[in-house]
Protein backbone atom coordinates (compact mmCIF):
# COMPACT_ATOMS: atom_id res chain seq x y z
CA UNK A 1 0.00 0.00 0.00
CA UNK A 2 1.31 3.49 -0.75
CA UNK A 3 1.26 5.17 2.44
CA UNK A 4 -0.97 8.30 3.06
CA UNK A 5 2.24 10.55 3.60
CA UNK A 6 4.10 8.84 0.69
CA UNK A 7 5.40 12.04 -1.77
CA UNK A 8 2.84 12.65 -4.35
CA UNK A 9 3.98 11.67 -8.10
CA UNK A 10 6.62 13.45 -9.64
CA UNK A 11 8.17 14.44 -6.57
CA UNK A 12 12.28 13.52 -6.28
CA UNK A 13 13.07 11.50 -3.90
CA UNK A 14 15.66 12.32 -1.18
CA UNK A 15 19.35 10.66 -1.05
CA UNK A 16 18.68 8.58 2.33
CA UNK A 17 22.48 8.50 2.93
CA UNK A 18 24.73 10.78 1.32
CA UNK A 19 27.75 8.48 1.37
CA UNK A 20 25.13 5.53 -0.27
CA UNK A 21 27.18 4.85 -3.80
CA UNK A 22 23.43 4.67 -5.57
CA UNK A 23 21.93 7.57 -4.25
CA UNK A 24 24.55 9.94 -2.68
CA UNK A 25 27.00 12.65 -4.10
CA UNK A 26 29.96 10.12 -4.42
CA UNK A 27 32.91 10.79 -7.08
CA UNK A 28 32.53 6.68 -7.83
CA UNK A 29 29.36 6.24 -7.21
CA UNK A 30 26.04 6.26 -9.59
CA UNK A 31 24.48 9.40 -8.81
CA UNK A 32 20.72 8.16 -9.62
CA UNK A 33 17.95 10.14 -8.85
CA UNK A 34 14.92 9.23 -8.06
CA UNK A 35 11.10 10.23 -8.34
CA UNK A 36 7.93 8.89 -6.65
CA UNK A 37 5.42 7.10 -9.11
CA UNK A 38 1.90 6.54 -9.30
CA UNK A 39 0.73 3.91 -6.76
CA UNK A 40 3.46 2.22 -5.05
CA UNK A 41 6.27 3.38 -7.79
CA UNK A 42 9.06 5.12 -8.82
CA UNK A 43 10.98 6.21 -11.94
CA UNK A 44 14.96 7.07 -11.82
CA UNK A 45 17.28 8.05 -14.11
CA UNK A 46 21.35 6.93 -14.09
CA UNK A 47 24.01 7.64 -16.70
CA UNK A 48 26.24 4.77 -17.61
CA UNK A 49 30.04 7.40 -17.10
CA UNK A 50 33.52 5.52 -18.09
CA UNK A 51 34.26 4.33 -14.09
CA UNK A 52 30.87 1.69 -14.52
CA UNK A 53 32.24 -0.28 -17.71
CA UNK A 54 32.76 -3.44 -17.83
CA UNK A 55 33.76 -4.45 -21.33
CA UNK A 56 35.23 -1.75 -23.52
CA UNK A 57 32.71 0.91 -23.85
CA UNK A 58 30.10 -0.86 -22.33
CA UNK A 59 28.52 -0.59 -18.84
CA UNK A 60 29.65 -3.46 -15.88
CA UNK A 61 26.53 -5.61 -15.22
CA UNK A 62 27.25 -5.33 -11.25
CA UNK A 63 26.62 -1.36 -11.89
CA UNK A 64 23.55 -2.24 -13.72
CA UNK A 65 22.44 -4.03 -10.96
CA UNK A 66 22.89 -1.52 -8.64
CA UNK A 67 21.27 0.78 -10.54
CA UNK A 68 18.43 -1.17 -10.04
CA UNK A 69 18.72 -2.33 -6.57
CA UNK A 70 18.61 1.11 -5.75
CA UNK A 71 15.77 1.94 -7.64
CA UNK A 72 14.47 -0.47 -5.87
CA UNK A 73 15.26 0.77 -2.46
CA UNK A 74 13.62 4.01 -3.18
CA UNK A 75 10.46 2.24 -2.74
CA UNK A 76 10.82 2.50 0.78
CA UNK A 77 10.09 5.88 0.42
CA UNK A 78 6.58 4.84 -0.74
CA UNK A 79 6.16 2.62 1.88
CA UNK A 80 7.81 4.49 4.70
CA UNK A 81 9.44 1.28 6.20
CA UNK A 82 12.89 0.18 5.82
CA UNK A 83 13.65 -2.76 3.48
CA UNK A 84 16.61 -4.17 2.72
CA UNK A 85 17.60 -6.61 -0.78
CA UNK A 86 17.04 -10.20 0.27
CA UNK A 87 16.89 -11.33 -2.89
CA UNK A 88 18.04 -9.62 -6.83
CA UNK A 89 17.32 -11.68 -9.90
CA UNK A 90 18.64 -10.07 -13.25
CA UNK A 91 18.25 -10.55 -16.40
CA UNK A 92 20.06 -8.44 -18.73
CA UNK A 93 18.60 -8.42 -22.32
CA UNK A 94 20.72 -5.21 -23.97
CA UNK A 95 24.57 -4.13 -24.30
CA UNK A 96 24.73 -0.42 -22.10
CA UNK A 97 26.80 1.96 -24.22
CA UNK A 98 28.64 3.99 -21.89
CA UNK A 99 27.22 7.71 -22.15
CA UNK A 100 23.78 6.22 -22.14
CA UNK A 101 21.00 7.59 -20.21
CA UNK A 102 18.92 4.57 -18.35
CA UNK A 103 15.52 5.33 -17.41
CA UNK A 104 14.53 2.94 -14.60
CA UNK A 105 10.59 2.30 -13.55
CA UNK A 106 10.19 0.34 -10.18
CA UNK A 107 6.71 -1.49 -8.54
CA UNK A 108 5.73 -3.45 -5.28
CA UNK A 109 3.69 -6.31 -6.45
CA UNK A 110 3.09 -8.13 -3.45
CA UNK A 111 3.77 -7.92 0.71
CA UNK A 112 3.56 -10.51 2.75
CA UNK A 113 4.65 -9.98 6.39
CA UNK A 114 8.10 -8.71 6.21
CA UNK A 115 8.83 -9.49 2.26
CA UNK A 116 8.16 -7.02 0.02
CA UNK A 117 8.24 -8.57 -3.94
CA UNK A 118 8.88 -6.15 -6.22
CA UNK A 119 10.33 -5.64 -10.22
CA UNK A 120 11.82 -2.72 -12.14
CA UNK A 121 13.38 -2.25 -15.08
CA UNK A 122 15.80 -0.22 -17.05
CA UNK A 123 15.69 1.19 -21.16
CA UNK A 124 17.67 2.88 -23.06
CA UNK A 125 17.71 6.53 -23.58
CA UNK A 126 13.93 7.28 -22.91
CA UNK A 127 11.16 5.85 -20.50
CA UNK A 128 9.63 4.30 -23.57
CA UNK A 129 13.20 3.45 -25.03
CA UNK A 130 14.20 -0.77 -25.21
CA UNK A 131 14.40 -2.63 -22.39
CA UNK A 132 17.76 -3.19 -21.62
CA UNK A 133 18.23 -4.69 -17.95
CA UNK A 134 14.94 -6.39 -15.62
CA UNK A 135 14.75 -7.63 -12.04
CA UNK A 136 12.63 -9.70 -9.81
CA UNK A 137 13.04 -8.78 -6.02
CA UNK A 138 12.52 -9.73 -2.40
CA UNK A 139 13.21 -6.63 -0.51
CA UNK A 140 12.82 -7.89 2.83
CA UNK A 141 11.11 -5.03 6.32
CA UNK A 142 13.97 -4.32 9.10
CA UNK A 143 14.23 -2.05 11.68
CA UNK A 144 16.46 0.78 12.29
CA UNK A 145 18.88 -1.66 14.41
CA UNK A 146 19.71 -3.60 11.84
CA UNK A 147 22.03 -0.78 10.82
CA UNK A 148 22.96 0.64 14.25
CA UNK A 149 24.02 -3.02 15.13
CA UNK A 150 25.46 -4.16 11.98
CA UNK A 151 27.13 -0.79 10.20
CA UNK A 152 30.77 0.14 11.25
CA UNK A 153 30.67 2.60 14.44
CA UNK A 154 32.52 5.23 12.66
CA UNK A 155 29.44 5.55 10.25
CA UNK A 156 26.92 4.49 11.93
CA UNK A 157 28.36 7.27 14.97
CA UNK A 158 28.19 9.90 12.72
CA UNK A 159 25.04 9.37 11.31
CA UNK A 160 23.07 9.53 14.72
CA UNK A 161 24.94 12.44 15.71
CA UNK A 162 23.66 14.11 12.60
CA UNK A 163 20.14 15.28 13.29
CA UNK A 164 19.44 15.55 9.09
CA UNK A 165 20.16 11.90 8.89
CA UNK A 166 18.54 10.74 12.23
CA UNK A 167 15.13 12.54 10.67
CA UNK A 168 15.70 10.14 7.66
CA UNK A 169 15.72 7.47 9.33
CA UNK A 170 12.63 8.04 11.15
CA UNK A 171 10.50 8.72 8.29
CA UNK A 172 11.06 5.25 7.04
CA UNK A 173 10.15 3.73 10.96
CA UNK A 174 6.51 2.75 11.74
CA UNK A 175 7.45 3.07 15.06
CA UNK A 176 10.55 5.29 15.75
C1 LIG B 1 20.44 6.64 12.27
C2 LIG B 1 21.38 5.60 11.82
C3 LIG B 1 20.85 4.67 10.80
C4 LIG B 1 20.55 5.29 9.55
C5 LIG B 1 19.69 4.51 8.65
C6 LIG B 1 19.44 5.21 7.41
C7 LIG B 1 18.11 4.96 6.79
C8 LIG B 1 18.21 3.87 5.81
C9 LIG B 1 17.08 3.90 4.89
C10 LIG B 1 17.02 3.08 3.89
C11 LIG B 1 18.08 2.08 3.59
C12 LIG B 1 17.77 1.40 2.31
C13 LIG B 1 19.05 1.11 1.57
C14 LIG B 1 18.68 0.85 0.13
C15 LIG B 1 19.91 0.48 -0.68
C16 LIG B 1 19.52 -0.40 -1.79
C17 LIG B 1 19.10 -1.71 -1.27
C18 LIG B 1 20.31 -2.49 -0.75
O1 LIG B 1 21.26 -2.71 -1.45
S1 LIG B 1 20.23 -3.09 0.85
C19 LIG B 1 21.83 -3.87 1.09
C20 LIG B 1 21.90 -5.30 0.64
N1 LIG B 1 21.15 -6.17 1.48
C21 LIG B 1 21.60 -6.58 2.70
O2 LIG B 1 22.65 -6.19 3.15
C22 LIG B 1 20.73 -7.54 3.46
C23 LIG B 1 21.56 -8.61 4.16
N2 LIG B 1 20.67 -9.61 4.71
C24 LIG B 1 20.16 -9.52 5.96
O3 LIG B 1 20.48 -8.61 6.71
C25 LIG B 1 19.15 -10.55 6.35
O4 LIG B 1 19.31 -11.74 5.62
C26 LIG B 1 17.67 -10.01 6.18
C27 LIG B 1 17.45 -8.78 7.06
C28 LIG B 1 17.38 -9.67 4.70
C29 LIG B 1 16.68 -11.12 6.60
O5 LIG B 1 17.11 -11.62 7.83
P1 LIG B 1 16.09 -11.77 9.06
O6 LIG B 1 16.78 -12.63 10.09
O7 LIG B 1 15.63 -10.41 9.52
O8 LIG B 1 14.80 -12.48 8.50
P2 LIG B 1 14.61 -13.97 7.92
O9 LIG B 1 13.74 -14.70 8.86
O10 LIG B 1 15.90 -14.57 7.51
O11 LIG B 1 13.79 -13.64 6.56
C30 LIG B 1 12.47 -13.09 6.62
C31 LIG B 1 11.69 -13.74 5.54
O12 LIG B 1 12.30 -13.46 4.26
C32 LIG B 1 12.71 -14.69 3.60
N3 LIG B 1 14.00 -14.45 2.94
C33 LIG B 1 15.07 -13.83 3.44
N4 LIG B 1 16.04 -13.80 2.55
C34 LIG B 1 15.59 -14.44 1.44
C35 LIG B 1 16.14 -14.72 0.18
N5 LIG B 1 17.38 -14.35 -0.15
N6 LIG B 1 15.37 -15.38 -0.73
C36 LIG B 1 14.10 -15.76 -0.42
N7 LIG B 1 13.51 -15.51 0.79
C37 LIG B 1 14.25 -14.87 1.70
C38 LIG B 1 12.81 -15.70 4.72
O13 LIG B 1 12.65 -17.02 4.22
C39 LIG B 1 11.67 -15.28 5.64
O14 LIG B 1 10.47 -15.73 5.05
P3 LIG B 1 9.23 -16.25 5.98
O15 LIG B 1 8.85 -15.06 6.85
O16 LIG B 1 9.79 -17.37 6.78
O17 LIG B 1 8.18 -16.63 5.00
Amino acid sequence: MRHPDAPAPGKPLGVHYDQCFGCGDQPGGLGLIARAGEGVSVTAEFTVRSGHQGAPGLAHGGALAAALDETLGALNWLQRAITVTGRLETDFVRPVPVGTELHLEARVTAVHGRKVYCSATGRLGAPDGPVAVRAQALFIEVRVEHFIENGRAEEIDAALADPDQVKVARAFEVNP
